[in-house]
Parts: C-alpha cells; sequence; structure tokens
C-alpha cells in the first residue's frame, strides 16, 4: 500500500529541473521529522517547508498497488501530450517508492525523478535523483544527477559534499518563513546564499520559483 499526501500537475520550480513541467507526488511521512511541529526542534531535520503527514491533501489518498497509483498519477498528465515526468517527493519518497511503481510509471510513458535527503537505499530505475542532505550522518545516497543543499545549515556545510559524484551542485536559501520556529542563526538567507555561490562557483544558485510565482 501508498500512502500519498497530495498529487497535483505543476511546475517543477527548483533545481536543475527549475521549470519543467511535472506531477508532484507527495508521500506521506518522513525517517527524519514527525511533522509534529512540537517535534520540529528536536528533529534531525528543522527546516523543513512542507506539511506531509496523512493523506487528506489534494488528490491525495490510499493506493493499493504499484497500478492503481500510477494510474492516478498518469490520469493528471495533459490528454495526448508527451514529455511526461512526474517527481516523487515527500515526506521522504525513499520510504515507500520501490520497483513496482517505478514500473508502472514506465509503462505509462514516464520519466521519473525522486527529491530525497539521501539517507535511505533507492530502488532501480529512477532517471533523475536529486540529493538533499539534512544530517552529518554520511550519505547513503552519495551519487546521482544533482545535489541541492539548502543553505545555511548549522552543522552541515558545502565543502564536504563537493568531492561526490554529482553532475550539479545547487545551493537553495533556506525559506525561513516557512519555519514558524527556527534556530537559524542567519536571517537572510538568499543573501548568504548568492555570496557562496560567488565564492564558490562550483555551486550555482536554485530559487524556490514556485514560491514567487505563487504555484504548488
Ligand atoms: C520537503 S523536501 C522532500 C524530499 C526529501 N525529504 C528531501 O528532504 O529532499 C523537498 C525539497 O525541499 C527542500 N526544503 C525543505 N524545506 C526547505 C526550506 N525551508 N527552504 C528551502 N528548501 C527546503 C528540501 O531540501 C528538498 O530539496
Ligand atoms: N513546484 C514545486 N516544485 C518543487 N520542487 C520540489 C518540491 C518538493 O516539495 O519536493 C516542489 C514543490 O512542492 N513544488
Ligand atoms: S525537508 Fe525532507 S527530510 Fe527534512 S523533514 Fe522535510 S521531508 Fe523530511
Ligand atoms: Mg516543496
Amino acid at each position: 500500500m501508498y500512502n500519498i499526501k497530495e498529487s497535483f500537475y505543476s511546475l517543477q520550480g527548483e533545481g536543475a529541473h527549475a521549470g519543467r513541467p511535472a506531477i508532484f507526488c507527495r508521500f506521506t511521512g518522513c525517517n527524519l521529522w514527525s511533522g509534529k511541529e512540537k517535534h520540529r526542534l528536536s528533529a534531525s531535520c528543522q527546516f523543513c517547508d512542507t506539511d506531509f503527514n496523512g493523506v487528506d491533501g489534494q488528490n491525495g489518498g490510499r493506493f493499493q498497488t504499484a497500478d492503481a497509483l500510477a494510474e492516478h498519477i498518469a490520469a493528471q498528465w495533459p490528454t495526448n501530450q508527451g514529455n511526461k515526468y512526474v517527481v516523487f517527493t515527500g515526506g521522504e519518497p525513499a520510504l515507500q517508492l520501490d520497483e513496482a511503481l517505478i514500473t508502472s510509471m514506465k509503462n505509462r510513458g514516464f520519466t521519473i525523478a525522486i527529491e530525497t535527503n539521501g539517507t535511505l537505499e533507492l530502488p532501480n530505475g529512477i532517471d533523475w535523483v536529486c540529493v538533499s542532505p539534512k544530517t552529518t550522518e554520511p550519505l547513503v545516497v552519495n551519487s546521482g544527477n544533482e545535489l541541492k543543499f539548502v543553505y545555511p545549515q548549522i552543522n552541515l556545510h558545502p565543502k564536504d559534499y563537493e568531492d561526490l559524484e554529482f553532475e550539479h551542485f545547487y545551493l537553495q536559501p533556506m525559506d525561513l518563513s516557512a519555519v514558524p520556529q527556527s534556530n537559524v542563526i542567519v536571517s537572510d538567507t538568499q543573501s548568504s546564499t548568492l555570496k557562496y555561490c560567488l565564492e564558490n562557483p562550483l555551486w550555482r544558485l536554485s530559487l524556490q520559483t514556485h514560491k514567487m510565482l505563487n504555484i504548488d
């Protein structure tokens, strides 16, 4: 069974594929935070901008089989249009995404992307892997297509990821407006991110463009 918080058709807002039409499938639950505000400051990941609990969002629900969920996702793609692209996110999608679902999506013509915190093994067959580190534990997923570091983080430094095997390195300013209680000292995360990119040109800036556009 798969638990889905929400799914929707929008533009990828972040990273190397920013601007690309995609269906987002947001799995319920995460291994680094309960999703409850009372646990935020004791969680391994404390700056999450996302509500990922329950199955009550738009086009959310419980799906008994991979084909049932794949059909639900595929039905949201515009009729008779190609370039089909699905982004599995969450919560932590690696808790639920499996080869059966990947096969079901491929059978429906989709290219498959994932947004993951990199702490859990991934199933085979994902076409685009975006890892966004959150903890000082070594990454389980230490290669992929893009590494997207939310900046700044108190105990985590971009330098420690530079030698990993990724095609693209992005720094994304931490959105503190999405975080009710915060430990972060820096308030202007956009300026500090911009400065870091200019001083360390391996890193490119990723802005959360969907938030500027007021879309999902
Ligand atoms: C909500 S997470 C879900 C996927 C996965 N659990 C992860 O952390 O990568 C989706 C993306 O949003 C980023 N993100 C979460 N909270 C953020 C914030 N407050 N500001 C900027 N990016 C944030 C994450 O780093 C990740 O790249
Ligand atoms: N438009 C849009 N782009 C996104 N890229 C990553 C997202 C996520 O929450 O994983 C996200 C999201 O929630 N919306
Ligand atoms: S950003 Fe990702 S890893 Fe962190 S709590 Fe949110 S869903 Fe979990
Ligand atoms: Mg998001």
